[in-house]
């Protein structure tokens, strides 16, 4: 009987088809496999006044207590260790010169199958490129992007299962806030993408000036965790019909509401591994007793200094595959 060699193109092709990352993240907290974690190298040292854009950097850029270079790079190091432990495969996006790279989140998100690139605030437009050689192990199908009029920003957006839940602004002002960077044009790309999915939106409180009044993206007021619990802060939203609608639907009993100063301090930023396994910043003692008394797993870890800047764990990580 005669062997038919496959042709030498065809190992190529079909071996990178091998290599290629399968998208899969249907909800924020089923096991992960694949995740981009961003960077604190090269990040530009303290921005002046004017180039923040975001109320809590501006705190922290007045008060000369702007987060240092080395010490972010340890926090993001130590998130790194976690992931390793747990045997998850971590991208890091290359390096832009005197360019903040720490909030991949932000920068595109993946629901079911599908990464949409995002269409963020135009001074961290750069930050996309920088994982072009992750995009590149992506079947180039599977890769979309909105009209640029649709803002959309990784952190407002939360599928899970049959849901997505996108927090925007709808106020008459939204050119007015740095801070809003989701709208409802986004919301209707995404319904019309995902069809089958029912896409929720939440109005949130923004603030140019007062972090503890500021839900700069849906994940610094609300985060699914474990089976069937949440975290979440109800001055963060700005209808309280749609808060209650979050409280009714995981049930009153299983939120862990948070206060302005937890708000503050990205308390509801944490990022999860698994429904048994969060990474959480170790000076959040109330919400890690609480993660630990409904026998979840707290990978504590430092996080306070890049927490300066308006962000923590769920915003400098963007999953790629979970199971
Ligand atoms: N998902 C998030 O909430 N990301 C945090 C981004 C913080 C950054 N300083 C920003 O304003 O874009």
């Amino acid at each position: 009987m005669a062997i038919v060699q496959k042709p030498a193109l065809c190992f190529y092709i079909c071996d990178n088809f091998n290599f290629m990352i399968k998208l899969n993240i249907n909800d924020e907290t089923s096991r992960l496999r694949s995740v981009i974690l961003g960077t604190a190298k090269t990040n530009g040292g303290t921005p002046a006044v004017e180039e923040a854009y975001d109320p809590k950097s501006l705190l922290h850029i007045k008060a000369n207590t702007y987060p240092k270079e080395e010490d972010m790079i340890q926090e993001m190091e130590a998130v790194e260790e976690v992931f390793n432990k747990y045997g998850v495969q971590v991208f890091r996006p290359k390096l832009i010169d005197n360019y903040n790279q720490i909030f991949t989140r932000d920068i595109g998100f993946v629901i079911d199958d599908i990464f949409i690139k995002a269409n963020i605030l135009p001074d961290r437009e750069q930050e996309i490129e920088a994982i072009e050689h992750v995009l590149t192990q992506i079947d180039p199908e599977r890769i979309i992007r909105f009209p640029e009029e649709a803002h959309i920003e990784g952190g407002d957006v939360m599928p899970l299962g049959d849901y997505i839940f996108v927090g925007v602004y709808r106020g008459p002002d939204y050119a007015d806030y740095i801070i809003a960077r989701t709208n409802m044009l986004a919301v209707k790309y995404l319904q019309e993408t995902f069809p089958e999915k029912q896409v929720k939106s939440f109005n949130l409180r923004k603030s140019n000036t007062n972090p503890y009044e500021n839900a700069l993206h849906l994940d610094c007021c609300f985060q699914p965790v474990g089976e069937k619990y949440a975290i979440l802060h109800k001055n963060g939203f700005l209808e309280e019909e749609e808060y209650q609608w979050l409280v009714d639907h995981f049930e009153p009993e299983n939120i862990f509401e948070i206060t302005s100063e937890e708000m503050f301090s990205m308390n509801s930023n944490v990022f999860s591994i698994s429904p048994k396994v969060v990474i959480s910043e170790r000076n959040f003692t109330r919400l890690n007793t609480w993660l630990r008394s409904k026998g979840i797993t707290v990978e504590e870890v430092p996080y306070s200094e890049i927490s300066k800047q308006e962000g923590l764990l769920r915003c400098s990580t963007l999953p790629l595959v979970r199971e």
